[in-house]
């Protein structure tokens, strides 16, 4: 089991930081939060000694100077705790929705997110968990726009099509996928959530950065979507994310990861029957495309706070289905996870 804290070392120190600083006690702890980037650092710091070594993907390295700017948000911390000022703008901004963070959890096929997530469900009343949409791609239906038509009826199974040739389906496949991801992450968070005076948390099991970064990459480095479709689909994707902002922002990602064959083992015992046909060679490649994302972020990012993103990543190769002292290491580990977002 291991933490990934690699992006915690990714700390830059604009030019312009003392400037900031000084003007800090005058203005939101908020808005130095979002012009320094400095929010993970602060809130890990309470939990995890950072990092001194250098990383892949990253020439910034966490020196002298990045542990002073950290002393000095700390410093920023305590002012804005007794500013007035502060503490009424920050409660305003805590506000029901801008409140509810969103984590989304990523992984190989079967690798157990469904599973992690029930967990995650039923740990705690103020996560709430969004199922992917698996549903709607077996049933694609006719009729209105959303299918709530009363005469709308099931007319094929794109998951199925897109399993059994995917030359042909992969592009359409990717359209619908991430348009299913982008309605469940523009979903307002539950009232419970919102009328919650805990750390709510919105969690959703893959998201429309893993649309693009693993899958519809990964068919289009397979041949499966042409470059011209390829073109086309990260020219939309990339407008649909800009034009939704904040909204389909997420700010964690929890990564389980196992090996391919434990994947495959795991796959094979679901029995979904669209996958009959998926072999190991395909869920290494995908296990490749997770690894190049979330951990050596050798993965072209095209959304500035993705790039930033904090990763939690976590060995789902253990049995955490029935293990309940794995069960409550996950659970902690999470719970520490949110509360430094
Ligand atoms: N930690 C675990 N140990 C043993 N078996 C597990 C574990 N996690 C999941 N499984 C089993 O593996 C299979 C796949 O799990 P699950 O459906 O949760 O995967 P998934 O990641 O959500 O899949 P998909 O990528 O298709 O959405 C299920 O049969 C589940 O019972
Ligand atoms: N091609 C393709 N693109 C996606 O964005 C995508 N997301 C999930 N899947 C497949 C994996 C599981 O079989 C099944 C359920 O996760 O659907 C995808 N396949």
């Amino acid at each position: 089991m291991q933490i990934n804290v690699r992006n915690l070392v990714k700390v830059h120190i604009p030019a312009r930081m003392s400037v900031v600083f000084r003007c800090v006690l005058f203005s939101r702890l908020s808005t130095f939060k979002r012009i320094t980037g400095l929010t993970q650092v602060i809130r890990l710091g309470h939990i995890a000694p950072l990092p001194q070594r250098k990383t892949p993907g990253s020439s910034t390295v966490i020196t002298r100077a990045a542990n002073s700017v950290i002393t000095m948000a700390r410093r920023v911390d305590k002012i804005s705790s007794c500013c007035p000022r502060c503490l009424s703008s920050k409660a305003s901004a805590q506000d029901g929705k801008a409140r509810v963070k969103r984590v989304s959890i990523e992984g190989n096929i079967a690798v157990g997110k469904s599973t992690f997530a029930r967990l995650l469900q039923s740990a705690c009343p103020d996560w709430e968990v969004m199922a992917e949409p698996v549903s709607k791609w077996q049933n694609i239906e006719s009729g209105t726009s959303r299918g709530t038509d009363a005469s709308s009826q099931t007319v094929s199974n794109l998951l199925q099509m897109m399993y059994q040739d995917p030359l042909r389906w992969s592009y359409t496949f990717q359209t619908y996928s991430c348009m299913s991801r982008l309605r469940t992450q523009l979903q307002p968070p539950p009232a419970r959530l919102l009328n919650s005076e805990g750390s709510p948390v919105q969690v959703y099991e893959r998201s429309v950065y893993s649309d693009r970064y693993i899958f519809a990459l990964n068919m289009f480095e397979l041949g499966c979507i042409n470059s011209t479709e390829w073109a086309v689909y990260q020219d939309w994707h990339s407008l649909l994310v800009e034009q939704f902002g904040h909204q389909v922002e997420l700010e964690g990602i929890i990564y389980l990861s196992a090996p391919p064959k434990k994947c495959m083992e795991r796959l094979e015992q679901r029995g979904r029957p669209e996958e009959k046909g998926v072999k190991l060679d395909y869920l290494e490649k995908l296990h490749i495309q997770h690894e190049r994302w979330l951990i050596k972020k050798s993965t072209e990012i095209h959304f500035e706070k993705l790039k930033q993103i904090p990763v939690l990543q976590l060995d789902a190769g253990v049995e955490f289905q029935t293990d309940r002292e794995v069960q409550e290491q996950f659970i902690t580990m999470v719970k520490n996870f949110f509360s430094a977002l």
